[in-house]
Parts: structure tokens; C-alpha cells; sequence
């Protein structure tokens, strides 16, 4: 979960996010051997051919200050690529990302906390990639490990943790970092039954304190009641934008459609 500073861009004052004509290709290496021999020769030749795949395709929309904006679609149709490039972490093959305000992204499990380091370290690294001094990360560091129910366990090394703890961690350092937008992808997923209650309660009250909410889920009940606008992606490019229901009926005609 890289925590990332962004510089405030030139925007006009509304937009918290304004992508522009967006594609991202990735090379997926192609290596076609039939036989054994052939592959531990491939192995060592380093002749290797690349297919490209676009991931997402001229992808275009603008979120306003405030807003809480779901990103739906199936597996695969570039939901998380989408918001790693809203977070810095991939940079566009083409087209522009415009963010305004400092950004707290919680991607997907695995990206960026660092496994050899104790929870309490963790804490601290990505205060200072967030930009808080250690008296700002001192004060609010007990109330991270409150919430993500981990006191036990702050001197715990990372690779230790359970999945579900990870992400009670992750959750927890993003929201109390006080971002401007927050980008929220699955968080829903791992988490038990208590601990996504209580997700969504904190999501509820940041939606409501007027800050801007990336939110990208599979749960659609749950985009239905948080987003006021959400935007349907398939095979990397906007199928539908616009009120939340309408594109969750557009993506249920979809999936019936196969
Ligand atoms: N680093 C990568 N190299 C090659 N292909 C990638 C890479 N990352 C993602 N992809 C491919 O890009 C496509 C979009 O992936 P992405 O993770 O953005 O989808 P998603 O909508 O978030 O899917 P899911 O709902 O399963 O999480 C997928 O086909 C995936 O295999």
C-alpha cells in the first residue's frame, strides 16, 4: 500500500481528479516451446517475444471535490490498474492524470508495505512518504492501531501477518494520514464480517466530511450506497459513467449478456 505525496496540479478548483485519454499497455512476454529441451534452452537464451496488452483504453473522466466515485467492472477490465495510476505508482503509456490534494491510496494487498519491517516501522516509513513528521505520526500512531485492532501486535514483523490483518493495517494507516482523496481498491475483500462493518462506517463518515473517495468493489450494494457517481470498465475501456444505479444496471445487462 504505497502512501504517496502529490504535488497540487494545476486544475480548476472543483475537480479532485481529472484523467484525460488514458491508455496503459502492458508487455506480457510470449514464449511458445513445445518441448521440454525447449524450454531450459529458453531459459538461458533470453529470447524472449512480447505481446502487448492494453489494459485500459482511452480512458476519460473527471471526479469533483467531495465526490465518492465508484469504479465497477469484471475481473481483469483494469479497475486496479486505473487507480495505481490515479496513485502514482504507473505512469500512463499515453494521456494525463491530473490529481489535486494529497492523495492516500489503499491498493491492492501486497503493493508497497515492506514484509521484513515490524507493524510499528511500517507505520512510521509511510508517515514520512506521506509527508507527516514523526510528532504528527507519534500522535496519531496509537489511534492506527486501534482501529486496525493490532496493539498486540505492533512489534510484529509484516511477513507474519495474516492477510486479513494486512489489510486492517493498510485501511488503517490510509484513512489516519487525513488525505484529501482516498483511494480505496477491495477493501472490502479480505477483511471479516466486523472489521468491513466497521470499514464502511469509517468510509461513510470520510465520504461525509466532504473529502473525495476513489472507491473500486465488487460488492455493488455496497459502490450503490456509497457512490454518488461510478464509472463501468470492461476489457480496459468505459462501457458507462454516470449515477451510480443506472451503471450498475448497465452492468448487470452485461453480465447477462454472457
Ligand atoms: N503488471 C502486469 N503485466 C501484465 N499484465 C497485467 C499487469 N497488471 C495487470 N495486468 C493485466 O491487465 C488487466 C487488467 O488488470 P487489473 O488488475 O487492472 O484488473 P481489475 O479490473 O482490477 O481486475 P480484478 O477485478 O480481477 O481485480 C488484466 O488482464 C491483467 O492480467
Amino acid at each position: 500500500m504505497p502512501l504517496l505525496l502529490k504535488e497540487k496540479s494545476k486544475l480548476d478548483e472543483e475537480s479532485a481528479i481529472v484523467v484525460n485519454n488514458v491508455s496503459k499497455c502492458y508487455r506480457i512476454p510470449m514464449e511458445k516451446k513445445r518441448t521440454v529441451y525447449e524450454n531450459i534452452i529458453g531459459m538461458f537464451s533470453g529470447n524472449k517475444s512480447y505481446e502487448e496488452f492494453w489494459a485500459l483504453k482511452d480512458v476519460s473522466f473527471n471526479i469533483k471535490r467531495g465526490e465518492t466515485f465508484g469504479v465497477i467492472g469484471p475481473n481483469g477490465s483494469g479497475k486496479s490498474t486505473l487507480l495505481k495510476m490515479l496513485a502514482g505508482v504507473l505512469y500512463p503509456d499515453s494521456g494525463s492524470v491530473k490529481v489535486n490534494g494529497r492523495i492516500a491510496p489503499f491498493l491492492e494487498l501486497g503493493v508497497g508495505f515492506q514484509y521484513e519491517l515490524t507493524a510499528k516501522e511500517n507505520i512510521y516509513l509511510y508517515g514520512a512518504i506521506m509527508g507527516l513528521t514523526k510528532k504528527e505520526v507519534d500522535r496519531k500512531y496509537e489511534d492506527i492501531l486501534d482501529f486496525a485492532e493490532l496493539k498486540r501486535f505492533e512489534n510484529m514483523k509484516l511477513r507474519n501477518f495474516s492477510s486479513g490483518m494486512y489489510v486492517r493495517l493498510a485501511f488503517s494507516i490510509a484513512i489516519q494520514t487525513d488525505p484529501d482523496i482516498l483511494l480505496l481498491d477491495e477493501v472490502l475483500a479480505v477483511g471479516d464480517e466486523h472489521f468491513q462493518k466497521k470499514c464502511m462506517e469509517k468510509i461513510e463518515d470520510i465520504r461525509k466530511s466532504g473529502k473525495t473517495i476513489v472507491f473500486v468493489s465488487h460488492s455493488l450494494p455496497s459502490v450503490n450506497s456509497l457512490c454518488q457517481k461510478s464509472l463501468l470498465l470492461n476489457s480496459g475501456m468505459i462501457v458507462a459513467m454516470g449515477e451510480t444505479n443506472k451503471v450498475i444496471q448497465k452492468y448487470q445487462q452485461m453480465a447477462n449478456q454472457i
